[in-house]
């Protein structure tokens, strides 16, 4: 038998952190949401009693170091599943990009297997298990619109954002989110109002919602890597509404509101970055099969 499952990328439309933890994560307060941008997970019943990995991508690792191999290894041990499993990735997300894809990954790995191997767990105790894995695998399992607690994985469901277009950029650049957590100062840092991000979804403001992008991690990458404040710059000189870096980095979103400014920013961004996507935002919570 085999089960395929979308394993969508999320942004941050806002991240503030608000302490270093005594067990070295940071708290942080997120606003995320999810993006028509997809890896595709194939799971299919193999001979024996092994996880097997495989992806067309050389960034992505076939082993154990793999988030949808410790999934599976997770759901198996705890359950007691006595089956192979073959995962096939295919990956579109940019791999250390800001954009959650191996966490996305480790999450359809949950929801998938949770259908292959019948187990008949709930998405709230998918989410549970996906937190031992990494800090944005419970937002994964339920995409949509939420924010995040905790050292991530606290989640509350949100509104979905007013309809627009998400402009992605990413230099040819990849970050380490420990490296960025690491470097934070936070005696140094403008924080973004979490509260006034969620009434202006609430109020589904497209207005507010772009007035109210803010990310403390920001600063860290840009110092690190100049050429994000770029692509930011030209984002906003070829009319994105409002541009942010996704998470720990490098990937720069802009929100447009108009299709007819969309081609002029995507072209524009094409000319000197390689990896430019157009999506939208799914904003709704995925649905559990
Ligand atoms: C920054 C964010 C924003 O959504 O995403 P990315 O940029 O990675 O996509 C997340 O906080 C990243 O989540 P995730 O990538 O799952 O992090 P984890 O694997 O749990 O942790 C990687 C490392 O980041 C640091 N870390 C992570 C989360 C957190 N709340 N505090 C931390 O200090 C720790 O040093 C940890 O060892
Ligand atoms: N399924 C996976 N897809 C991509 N990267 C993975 C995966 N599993 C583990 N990784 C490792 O996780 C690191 C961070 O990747 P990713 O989740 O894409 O970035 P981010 O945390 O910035 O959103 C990569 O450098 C890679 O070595």
């Amino acid at each position: 038998m085999k089960v395929l499952v979308k394993a969508p990328a999320k942004i941050n439309l806002s991240l503030d952190v608000l302490h270093k933890r005594p067990d070295g994560f940071h708290e942080v307060e997120m606003v995320m949401t999810t993006i028509d941008l997809a890896d595709r997970i194939e799971l299919s019943e193999i001979k024996g009693n092994q996880i097997m990995i495989e992806s067309q991508n050389r960034f992505v690792p076939d082993d154990q170091r793999n988030l949808a191999y410790q999934a599976a290894k997770l759901l198996k041990d705890r359950f007691d599943v006595h089956t192979g499993v073959s995962i096939s990735i295919d990956k579109t997300i940019p791999v250390a990009a800001g954009l959650a894809g191996g966490s996305s990954d480790a999450a359809a790995t949950l929801r998938g297997l949770n259908k292959l191997w019948g187990l008949g767990l709930s998405i709230d105790q998918l989410a549970e298990i996906g937190s031992e894995i990494g800090s944005d695998v419970s937002f994964c399992v339920y995409g949509g619109t939420a924010l995040a607690k905790g050292r991530g994985e606290k989640i509350t469901h949100l509104p979905a954002p007013p309809n627009c277009w998400v402009i992605l950029a990413k230099p040819s650049i990849g970050v380490s989110t420990a490296d960025v957590y690491r470097n934070l100062n936070l005696s140094n840092v403008s924080h973004p109002d979490t509260q006034a991000m969620m009434d202006g979804l609430r109020n589904r403001s497209y207005k507010e919602v772009c007035g109210e992008l803010g990310n403390v991690l920001e600063s860290v990458t840009l110092k690190m890597h100049p050429e994000v404040a770029h692509i930011k710059d030209q984002m906003v000189r070829f009319g994105a509404d409002a541009v942010l870096m996704s998470g720990s980095g490098p990937t720069v979103f802009g929100l447009v509101h108009h299709d007819s400014r969309l081609q002029r920013i995507y072209n524009g961004l094409r000319g000197f970055c390689d990896q430019v996507f157009a999506v939208r935002m799914l904003g709704e919570r995925l649905p559990l099969d």
